[in-house]
């Protein structure tokens, strides 16, 4: 599937017409109840038209006229819960739908997806929540503004002929006024959102980082520019409710040219000179039942003008090509990781990351990569996750090309510990269960004592049942990396990557750490980025990506 550029327009359009069709089945009953609810609002507009005229002294209506009439209100009405209710059904399975759908392409990109994760999150919460009225009521509205107008209009046209043609011209004023009222409100929606996406990208930003901004004293500055970004929002949102307004306002307009111009054609009902009362007062009475479907259709328009909008900003995403390459087979219980001569660009307009890097680890070999910062030791381990592909040379995994295994399937191959690990919110249990999610408790309890997790997990109040991480009971630095080497032993891979993973502790911790750590890498291929100082804890081949910048040599350890 070709890339979509963001905001584009085809984009949108293929991949609403693609959740429509997904979402057919679901469609066509809020779509036939609308017609019965047509239907019945057409009988009761006779029934009620027969009352009336026998109330001006024409024709004999009694009670069962008015009872049918009660009976068939009590029916509209549920019929329009029912309605309501299969129109959320719909939505709510297409946004179920697309949440999965963005979920896994997330999820897949894994750190290669660069958005801000305030960003991420507006786009799977507001940008599909935003989708929902496109399904849940647009689509049924617009089938419904077309079929039940033309069976009100045709009913009223064999009461007096005149009278549908004058609401059917009233009703083809409905699209033509949402459309002119809906230019410029399409592009407002978006810029609304846009508006949205950054207050929400700064403000989780501005959370993260609050100790450092109180540090700083930047509080009461950082409120005044989030402040400013909330009035943008503000003022963008009124502009799109004053486009609705007006919308709304048109809407009214017809109407009222519609009612007007059918009691001007009946006017002799008032003195009581009309030569077809009932069928008068029913063509007067199929106004409302005429205009209950395009009212819908007006109310919608807006919500499918917003859903365009979302469906823009989520088509790149979606449409992006499914990670694409070989399965394997099984995981190779020994790994030897050869470069050659691999180059890794982020960014057109900078140097290479890695410009003809080559070195070979063999199993149960340690490498060290050191070099100052940002001298690539990081893309090294970003290329051996599958997070990134390189641009140029060579880099295999027992001889075999890692760029034709589907990068999920690399990750199969390592575990990782990186400089700070994430403690999610739940027990430590589950924190290092993570790394396999069917392993029993003996091994996670032995993963635990191999990362000497137990040793301060016995001081906490449930031990290894203790529930951490956010607002739970806090782990140190240490401990969290403790956590992050215990995934690693868990997960039991041929191939252990670490990137500093003792850069943020202090001696004694990171004496602790790194025992645990050496005690992870015997027997297996192991990569570690570190500074040099870390180095020394290791016992392993260095290789020094800082000093091989020009050097003609850049194969090490072959
Ligand atoms: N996502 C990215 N987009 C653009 N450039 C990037 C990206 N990630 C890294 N770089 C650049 O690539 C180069 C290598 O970065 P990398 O993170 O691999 O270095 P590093 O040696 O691990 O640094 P550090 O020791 O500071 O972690 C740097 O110049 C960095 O600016």
């Amino acid at each position: 599937m070709a890339a979509v550029p963001p905001g584009s327009e085809t984009g949108a359009a293929t991949l609403l017409a693609g959740e429509a069709r997904a979402t057919r089945a679901r469609l066509i009953p809020p779509i036939l109840l609308g017609l019965g609810i047509a239907a019945c609002g057409v009988a009761q507009a006779f029934l009620i038209a027969r009352l009336l005229a026998m109330l001006l002294g024409h024709g004999a209506a009694g009670w069962p006229d008015l009872a049918a009439a009660a009976v068939l209100a009590l029916l509209m009405a549920a019929l329009g819960i029912a309605q309501e209710r299969t129109q959320q059904a719909a939505g709510e399975e297409a946004k179920a739908r697309l949440r999965d759908r963005l979920f896994a392409r997330l999820l897949a990109a894994g750190p290669a997806d660069e958005r801000a994760v305030g960003e991420k999150s507006a786009l799977v919460v507001e940008r599909v929540e935003a989708m929902e009225g496109y399904f849940a009521r647009w689509i049924p509205a617009a089938m419904l503004a077309v079929l039940a107008p033309l069976l009100v209009a045709g009913v009223a046209a064999a009461a007096d002929p005149l009278s549908g043609l004058i609401l059917l011209g009233a009703g083809l004023l409905v699209p033509i006024a949402q459309a002119v009222s809906g230019i410029g409100a399409g592009l407002a929606s978006r810029r609304q959102f846009a508006a949205l996406q950054r207050l929400s990208g700064r403000f989780l930003d501005r959370m993260r980082g609050l100790p450092i901004l109180v540090l700083h004293n930047q509080q009461d500055a950082e409120a005044g520019r989030l402040g400013a970004a909330a009035e943008e929002l503000r003022a963008r949102t009124m502009r799109v409710l004053r486009l609705a307004f007006v919308a709304t306002g048109a809407m009214e307009l017809i109407v009222g040219i519609a009612l007007a111009s059918l009691a001007y054609r009946h006017g002799h009902l008032v003195s009581g000179t009309h030569p077809a009362p009932v069928e008068a007062l029913f063509c007067l009475l199929l106004v409302p039942v005429f205009f209950v479907p395009l009212r819908a259709f007006a109310g919608a328009y807006h919500e499918q003008l917003a859903a365009r909008g979302a469906a823009a900003d989520l088509a790149p995403l979606l449409a992006a090509p499914e990670p694409e390459g070989l399965l394997l087979e099984e995981v190779p219980p020994k790994v030897t990781v050869t470069f050659h001569e691999v180059r890794l660009t982020y960014d057109a307009s900078r140097p290479p990351a890695l410009d003809g890097l080559s070195f070979r680890v063999l199993p149960g070999e340690t490498l060290l990569l050191t070099g100052p910062s940002g001298s690539g030791k990081t893309s090294v381990l970003r290329l051996l996750m599958g997070f990134r592909r390189p641009d140029g040379g060579r880099i295999a995994i027992n001889g075999h090309d890692v760029t034709l295994l589907r990068p999920a399937e690399l990750r199969r191959l390592s575990s990782y510990v990186g400089q700070r690990a994430h403690i999610f919110r739940a027990t430590i249990r589950e924190n290092i269960r993570f790394a396999r999610p069917d392993a029993d408790d003996a091994a996670v309890e032995a993963a635990a004592r191999a990362a000497q997790v137990s040793d301060f997990a016995a001081d906490l109040p449930q031990g290894l049942d203790t529930l951490v991480g956010d607002g739970g009971f806090g782990l140190s630095g240490g401990q969290a990396q403790r956590v992050a080497v215990a995934r690693a032993f868990l997960r039991d891979s041929p191939l252990v990557l670490l990137d500093e993973p003792t850069s943020h502790l202090d001696p004694g911790t990171e004496a602790a750490v790194l025992d645990a750590l050496r005690r992870l890498c015997v027997g297996r291929t192991a990569i570690v980025a570190t500074h040099a100082r870390a180095a020394r804890g290791y016992f392993g081949r260095t290789l020094d990506l800082g000093a091989m910048g020009a050097s003609a040599d850049r194969m090490a350890g072959n």
